[in-house]
């Protein structure tokens, strides 16, 4: 989606997967989940990931968070490849939020154990190297109380917090796969409203997996729809 691939935030050049078999393997004559995806991204870019259920967004996200391996150069994020860079994770410059820590209690990066009766000032303060005013935004954004105690909490309030840990470090490239579906109205609307200022502020790249399009309207730079893991339309939207 742009020229010069160089500087791109996100590059996936003919990405082809398999998930393995029981050997590690992926079986014999089995046929590609996701076959000849590609997709370029910049800094900025606001994607919208959609498709119907089991058309392999979740896969692609996960591909991209370098939580599956592929050839390196099928995926490169900020010009390394995902899976095999794991600086990339660790240094909080990409992050994959994706729905399974939902249900898990935990969102169980940068060290901060949750399971347990822990409230969410001492989960959101408990992170080092954490801009305080950024840390600040998100708890009003996110309409955090910091006395909430996380084994008590409604799973919408559980989640608010997990997106706040989520998004407390400046993140370059952030993929995320319907993390909105417990959040109120209002609170998902100032999520959005945050996340597109990331990427016009902060030249951040967000791709977003969603079902969920209501208040989306003026929210993607671009729309990438997918089905049976191939891209079959890709949308550069007006400003
Ligand atoms: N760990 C796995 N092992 C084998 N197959 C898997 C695995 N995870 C997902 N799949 C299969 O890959 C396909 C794509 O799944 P994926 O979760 O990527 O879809 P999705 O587009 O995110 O769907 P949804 O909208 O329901 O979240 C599905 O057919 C699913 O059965």
């Amino acid at each position: 989606m742009v020229v010069n691939e160089q500087n791109s935030m996100v590059v996936i050049n003919k990405l082809k997967f398999t998930y393995p078999g029981i050997d590690g393997h992926p079986p014999p004559g089995s046929v590609p989940l996701i076959e000849d995806f590609s997709l370029t991204l910049d800094a900025g870019d606001r994607c919208l990931l959609v498709g119907s259920n089991g058309a392999g967004k979740t896969t692609i996200l996960k591909i991209l968070g370098g939580k599956h391996m592929v050839e390196p150069e099928m995926v490169r994020v900020l010009g390394r490849s995902a899976f095999h860079d794991t600086s990339l994770t660790s240094s909080g410059d990409l992050a994959y939020l994706g729905g399974e820590w939902r249900r898990e209690v935990a969102f169980a990066g940068f060290d901060v154990a949750i399971q347990m009766d822990i409230s969410a000032e001492q989960m959101l303060f408990g992170v080092s190297g954490v801009n305080p005013q950024r840390r600040a935004e998100l708890i009003k954004v996110l309409d955090i109380d910091l006395s909430w105690r996380m084994h008590k909490v409604s799973d919408g309030q559980r989640r608010r917090v997990q997106i706040g840990m989520g998004l407390i470090k400046e993140i370059k490239v952030l993929l995320l796969d319907e993390i909105t579906v417990d959040l109120d109205v209002l609170a998902r609307a100032d999520l959005l409203t945050f996340l597109k200022k990331e990427c016009e502020e902060r030249g951040a790249t967000i791709i977003y997996a969603t079902h969920i399009f209501d208040g989306l309207e003026n929210w993607p730079s671009h729309i990438v729809y997918v089905a049976h893991g191939s891209l079959q339309l890709a949308l550069t939207m007006n400003e």
